[in-house]
């Protein structure tokens, strides 16, 4: 697979060990995350990752920054980006199965190492259910609301 990572100084960390872990599955990686702990702003690094996805040049997308919200908020402005903000194996596994998110957000300074390489590796080995779900996402752009 072909997968665009993010991050900012909160996820530098993270983010090297992340791709290893992918290299290591074989998977082709394309880091747009700084590689530095200075202080840095999150949509520079997330939007890039972002509009991978959206122009279908990445298959997935992963994201890492303090909280994980800015870049989760950052990655859904992207038109057919499903981010996912995931805390916990079940979630990253759900947000596949269920959202068919196509990105993963990692809050850093709240789940453990071993936890996000984790999340990571179920989030890019687990398919969309489809079925239901397929019905749910189509909904989810603003202007299907009502259909
Ligand atoms: O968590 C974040 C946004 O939701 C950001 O990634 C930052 O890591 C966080 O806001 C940065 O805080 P800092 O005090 O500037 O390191």
């Amino acid at each position: 697979m072909k997968i665009s990572i993010g991050n900012d100084h909160a996820g530098t960390g993270y983010k090297e060990m992340i791709k290893d872990k992918l290299e290591g599955m074989g998977h082709e990686v394309t880091n747009y995350g700084t590689n530095s702990d200075d202080s840095v702003d999150y949509p520079d690094f997330v939007h890039p990752v972002a509009e991978d996805v959206e122009n279908n040049k990445a298959d997935l997308g992963i994201i890492i920054c303090g909280s994980g919200n800015g870049a989760n908020m950052t990655a859904n402005k992207h038109q057919g980006v499903r981010s996912a903000l995931c805390w916990n194996v079940e979630v990253a596994k759900l947000a596949r199965e269920h959202n068919d998110a196509n990105v993963l957000s990692i809050p850093a300074r709240f789940v453990a190492e071993e936890l996000a390489t984790d999340m990571v590796e179920t989030f890019v080995n687990t398919d969309f259910e489809g079925g239901r779900h397929q019905r749910r996402v189509d909904k989810i752009p603003a202007k299907k609301y009502c259909s």
